[in-house]
């Protein structure tokens, strides 16, 4: 028997168990309730399988100082300030419930076990598995339609346990005797070890790292559990190799996650790959009866993400306010504002039902269909507090990372701008609006009414702010409501494959004041930054205007009596802010300088020789200007 037991011990690295089968899969909530461990973990378990969870008794548990809220709740929150709505609301389907699941009483708990032990020796140690016979017919139905081609990327795409693992193993079969250079990957060995079972020595397990460092090319790559790996290197993979066949789980909230199903098809259309979906719908680990899949994901409120929009021409009411004291006593709008933000928004998982719930600091508004409780666009904020003097002074000196307040910490930590750290901060968590109500104003029309409301609140915020992963259209949604770009990171990030982007917009003076600082900053640190992408994207900036007497100092370099370095923030600013006037060879060229271009390569640009004549004609161009 494999039995799986998940405790504080366990629970971070719940991810590298997926895609393993259990008999038994014991739970601990005593370490801490996470939605998403146990979502994931349960479709381990195979038919005829137990799912142990256990809890405090109900009436302690709402009390009970749960270990997870030290991840969920933001600096200063502790347990006794959360509500527990999400607990209240589990409590109460889960003792609501009959048939699956069946509670006991402590004690009672050793002789059902002992039972299912009895039940699971008396049988062989398969016996809840099936024979593998031959394909079933919709892995026969991918197998004929699947060929060997260079250039095709296949995508396998279900729910667990539907027999994706084992049909890369027949594919292997089938495909890599056509193209021999072939191996099969994933984040863990272990993670293939279903397809290299069935593949019966076709295939050989490689570690990401080796492929990519290797310098081979493979004629055929397959990826197992592809939504466990950060997309960028799932991207790096399918880059190296000429033909890709990959299997992933729909509904995955690990690695890359919704990440990957929402923003993977953009990336391979992008690099212009030929993409084939294939999609299994029967379960295989499980009869189709089994009801455990179906109770997790009700009783976690994100199941059934298809199909669910309502048709355009439907009336929509105005943004309002959603009161989460009403929500927690309804359980079918919570799960349909889930079911909104599961589909349309990357970040997604199981987890946020309980963030929404628990947390205080955590508020929603949304638009929904006239008179109904379906939403068709959602907003959630959380408001990053000003800190305390001690602990200002601790996370300006890089001591302290309290949790949460991510718009702050980033702010004072990475651009240096120290006011931040007590100002009142209205971080937007996630905007997401149904694909079929986009482009008519709904998310702005969110943000208008939270200003709105802000403004008739006695303290207002100093600023509001979102961080989101690099994309075209979360960017030009972003700018169009006057934010300014501050901050774009370095690394492309694990879930969505593009780097870390802050926007800021002042809600009042001092929040100018801190978008110009961070501003200048950003600037300064474009001048020393190697040399970014051909893209403008760090110039999208429309505000805010320089001040005289940096206006001033601009005048000054062009009279001769400051050097470049001195003033290049802020032509980087000015740039942005008429670039149509200055010349393009010397766009080109500040943009170059921003990166650390060198003056040849910028006297190529201008047509001018060495870093005397270029300055001497930066100089020309930026007086005919200001
Ligand atoms: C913190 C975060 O949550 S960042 C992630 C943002 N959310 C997501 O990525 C989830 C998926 N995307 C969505 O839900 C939506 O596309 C959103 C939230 C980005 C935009 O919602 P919408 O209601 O369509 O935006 P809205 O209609 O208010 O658009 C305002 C302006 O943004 C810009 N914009 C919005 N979508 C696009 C687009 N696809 N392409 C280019 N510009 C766009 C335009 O300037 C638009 O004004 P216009 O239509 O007059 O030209
Ligand atoms: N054609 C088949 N006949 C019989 N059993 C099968 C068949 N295909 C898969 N199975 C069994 O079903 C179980 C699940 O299969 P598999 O691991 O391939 O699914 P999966 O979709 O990759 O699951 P996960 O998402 O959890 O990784 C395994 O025990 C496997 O042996």
């Amino acid at each position: 028997m494999r039995a799986l037991i998940v405790d504080d011990r366990f629970k971070r690295r719940y991810q590298d168990y997926l895609g393993q089968e259990y008999d038994l899969l014991l739970v601990s909530a005593w370490s801490g309730f996470s939605p998403n461990v146990l979502a994931a973990l349960s479709a381990t378990v195979r038919g005829g399988g137990l799912i142990i969870l256990l809890t405090p008794a109900p009436a302690q548990w709402l009390t009970y100082d749960d270990p997870e809220y030290a991840r969920l709740l933001a600096h200063p929150w502790t347990a006794l300030d959360s509500p527990a709505y999400f607990l209240r609301y589990f409590i109460g389907a889960l003792t609501a419930s009959t048939g699956a699941p069946r509670r006991f009483e402590s004690g009672a708990i050793e002789d059902m076990v002992d039972e299912f032990l009895g039940c699971i020796q008396a049988d062989s140690p398969s016996a809840a598995t099936t024979a593998i016979s031959g394909p079933t017919d919709e892995q026969a139905s991918v197998l004929a339609n699947l060929e060997a081609a260079s250039g095709r990327v296949d995508i396998i795409s279900a729910e667990r346990g539907r027999g994706k693992s084992t049909l890369l193993g027949y594919l292997a079969g089938s495909l890599a005797a056509a193209e021999p250079i072939s191996g099969i990957t994933a984040l863990h060995p272990w993670q293939c070890s279903v397809a290299l079972r069935q593949a019966a020595g076709s295939l050989n397990f490689r570690a990401p790292d080796e492929i990519l460092q290797s310098g081979q090319r493979p004629a055929l790559l397959f990826i197992d559990e592809a939504a466990a790996l950060p997309l960028p290197m799932l991207l790096a993979l399918i880059d190296c190799a000429d033909q890709v066949v990959l299997a992933s789980t729909s509904h995955g909230y690990e690695g890359s996650g919704q990440g990957f199903r929402l923003r993977l098809a953009g990336h391979l259309q992008a690099r212009g790959r030929e993409v084939h979906w294939h999609a299994l719908e029967q379960p295989v680990r499980w009869d189709a009866q089994d009801p455990v899949e179906a109770f997790v994901a009700r009783i976690l409120l994100f199941q059934n993400t298809s199909g669910i929009q309502p048709p355009p021409s439907k009336a929509i009411g105005s943004p309002e306010v959603i009161d989460k004291t009403i929500l927690a006593d309804d359980p079918a709008a919570l799960a349909a504002i889930m079911r909104l933000l599961m589909e349309s928004h990357y970040q997604t998982s199981a987890d946020d039902a309980r963030v929404i719930l628990d947390s205080p600091g955590i508020q929603l508004s949304g638009i929904f269909v006239a008179d109904s409780s379906e939403p068709v666009a959602i907003l959630m904020t959380d408001t990053e507090e000003p800190f305390e003097d001690a602990l200002r002074e601790a996370i300006w000196q890089g001591r302290r990372r309290p949790r949460g307040h991510l718009t702050q910490q980033v702010l004072a930590q990475q651009l240096g701008v120290e006011a931040a750290l007590e100002s009142t901060i209205v971080r937007i968590v996630r905007v997401a609006v149904a694909s079929a109500y986009r482009r008519q104003g709904l998310a702005s029309s969110l943000l208008a009414h939270l200003e709105a409301f802000e403004d008739k609140a006695e303290a207002g915020s100093a600023l509001h702010a979102a961080s989101f992963g690099n994309d075209p259209v979360s960017l030009a949604f972003w700018l169009s409501q006057g934010y300014t770009l501050v901050r774009q990171g370095q690394r492309q990030s694990g879930s969505h494959g593009g780097e870390a982007l802050l926007v800021i917009k002042p809600m009042e003076e001092s929040g100018e004041q801190l978008t110009r600082d961070a501003l200048l900053a950003r600037g300064r640190a474009l001048a020393t930054e190697p040399a970014e992408p051909a893209s403008d994207s760090h110039c999208l900036w429309p505000q805010p205007a320089l001040e005289p007497w940096e206006r001033e100092l601009i005048g000054l370099f062009c009279d001769g009596a400051r050097p470049i370095e001195a003033v290049l923030p802020l032509l980087l600013i000015d740039r942005c802010q008429s670039s149509a006037e200055l010349e393009a060879p010397w766009q080109s060229a500040l943009r170059d300088l921003a990166g650390g271009g060198d003056w040849a390569a910028i006297g190529r640009l201008t047509g001018l020789s060495g870093k005397k004549a270029i300055v001497a004609g930066l100089r020309l161009a930026v007086a005919r200007i200001i």
